[in-house]
């Protein structure tokens, strides 16, 4: 009979270790977050009140906001079941390129407040992952700078028509240089929303210090600490500007831009354009008419008109008044794949995500961007799977229906 020997130390040692010991703790922060639910909460807590909120919050009473998110809840699945789901084939194409899943990074401004990364790390990661990303003209990276920081990728340019109209040639001729492939106009701003959260924190564009925001950073030592040691904000298309962000809207955006103005974008421009922040078939038909390539079925994320229709359920009668003559997004609210799945069973060429990946930004830099990736990409496929479906293009409205009880 053989004695049962006594386990040594160094064999006990690696089952002891806390799982993931050798990851950095941010790394092991975001390793554990299994959702972008989970990124929001980690997000929450590493960045400063007023920056969080920024991302965070909507316009007035934010019922848009609530709405639009609460409209992916009201979709009930349709699995068919016994298809042969043993390859999940995600890939499509956006304007005539493809692209490895329906998804697309939506422009935010201001990126590197949310994290000094920024602009360059979501554009890492987006080219990566194979999706296109818009670099917002509000953007903390220049136009040139992205180019570099991610010269293979998708790059796309969101647009704002300020009142001085040299500047708005002067963006669309660095982007046609820096090889941009697309141009987004967003129509929906042309004067900024309230947005109360920024009134009640006193937010500035750069951040200003005061008794406030000095408390608030010191609340968030690692955010503080990594503006400290960077270089101030670069804007994409200003030198630099200071103010609350609707002083900023007030001061450059042009609130008298038209259709004529789209009509002077298709000539300048070459390439696709897409037009952003459209709630109506009315205005679909017209910047369809007028040349853009894709609209964007958008209320800007719940951050401009407050109680502004809720994209998701003005898709289908955009997607069927346009559709056969543009490629239809939509966004707002999105905040996991099977939300990006619901929306093109219901027409959507593509989905944008704006706050999915700010919220992997904010509580990890590009790791966080890239773990917001990977939850969203893989939460695609396996919807795919489990509805019974391999290809984007078999996704039909018939895979869901909509609950009208709101449970
Ligand atoms: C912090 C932040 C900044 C934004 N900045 C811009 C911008 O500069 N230009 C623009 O067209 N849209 C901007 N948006 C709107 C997004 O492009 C997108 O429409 C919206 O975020 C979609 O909703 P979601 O955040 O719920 O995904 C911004 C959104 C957020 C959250
Ligand atoms: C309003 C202009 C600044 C960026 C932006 O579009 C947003 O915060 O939603």
């Amino acid at each position: 009979m053989t004695a049962r020997r006594r386990p040594r130390w160094s064999e006990l040692q690696p089952l002891l270790q806390p799982r993931g010991a050798s990851l950095s703790p941010t790394d092991r922060r975001l390793a554990s977050a299994a959702s972008i639910a989970d990124l929001r909460r980690l997000a929450r807590r590493r960045a400063p009140r007023a920056v969080f909120d920024y991302t965070d919050g909507g316009a007035g009473d934010e019922v848009a906001l609530q709405r639009s998110r609460e409209a992916y809840g009201r979709i009930e699945f349709r699995p068919r079941v016994l298809h042969d789901v043993s390859v999940v084939d995600s890939t499509t194409t956006l304007l005539g390129r493809p692209a490895s899943a329906p998804l697309v990074f939506a422009p935010t401004g201001f990126t590197r407040m949310m994290h000094t990364e920024g602009e360059p790390a979501v554009a890492r990661v987006a080219a990566r992952e194979g999706i296109p990303y818009a670099l917002s003209t509000m953007g903390t990276t220049s136009i040139e700078a992205l180019a570099a920081a991610a010269p293979e990728g998708r790059r796309w340019f969101q647009l704002y028509l300020w009142r001085d109209r040299g500047a708005s040639r002067d963006f669309v001729t660095r982007a046609h240089a820096a090889g941009y492939e697309a141009l987004v106009l967003t129509v929906d701003t042309p004067v900024a929303g309230p947005r109360l959260r920024d009134v009640r924190n006193g937010l500035t564009i750069p951040p200003s210090l005061s008794l406030r925001t000095f408390v608030d950073g010191a609340l968030h030592p690692a955010w503080w600490f990594d503006l400290l040691t960077t270089e101030p904000l670069e804007f994409a298309s200003l030198n630099r500007s200071d103010g609350t962000v609707a002083e900023l809207v007030g001061r450059l955006f042009d609130p008298a831009a038209t259709i004529a103005d789209l009509a002077w974008l298709r000539s300048a421009w070459q390439g696709p354009i897409v037009v952003k922040g459209v709630l109506t078939v009315e205005d679909a038909r017209a910047v369809v008419d007028a040349g853009a390539d894709a609209v964007v079925v958008s209320n800007h994320g719940g951050r401009q008109l407050d109680r502004a229709a809720t994209p998701l359920e003005v898709l289908p009668a955009v997607v069927d008044a346009v559709g056969d003559r543009a490629e239809v997004y939509v966004d707002g609210g999105i905040m996991s794949g099977s939300d990006v799945v619901a929306a093109v069973a219901l027409g959507a060429r593509a989905a944008l995500v704006g706050r999915a990946y700010l919220y992997g930004l904010m509580a990890g830099g590009e790791r966080g961007v890239q773990r917001a990736a990977d939850i969203l990409l893989g939460e695609v496929s396996s919807t795919m799977a489990l509805l019974g479906v391999t290809r984007v293009t078999d996704l039909r409205p018939d895979h869901l229906r909509i609950r009208s009880d709101g449970r």
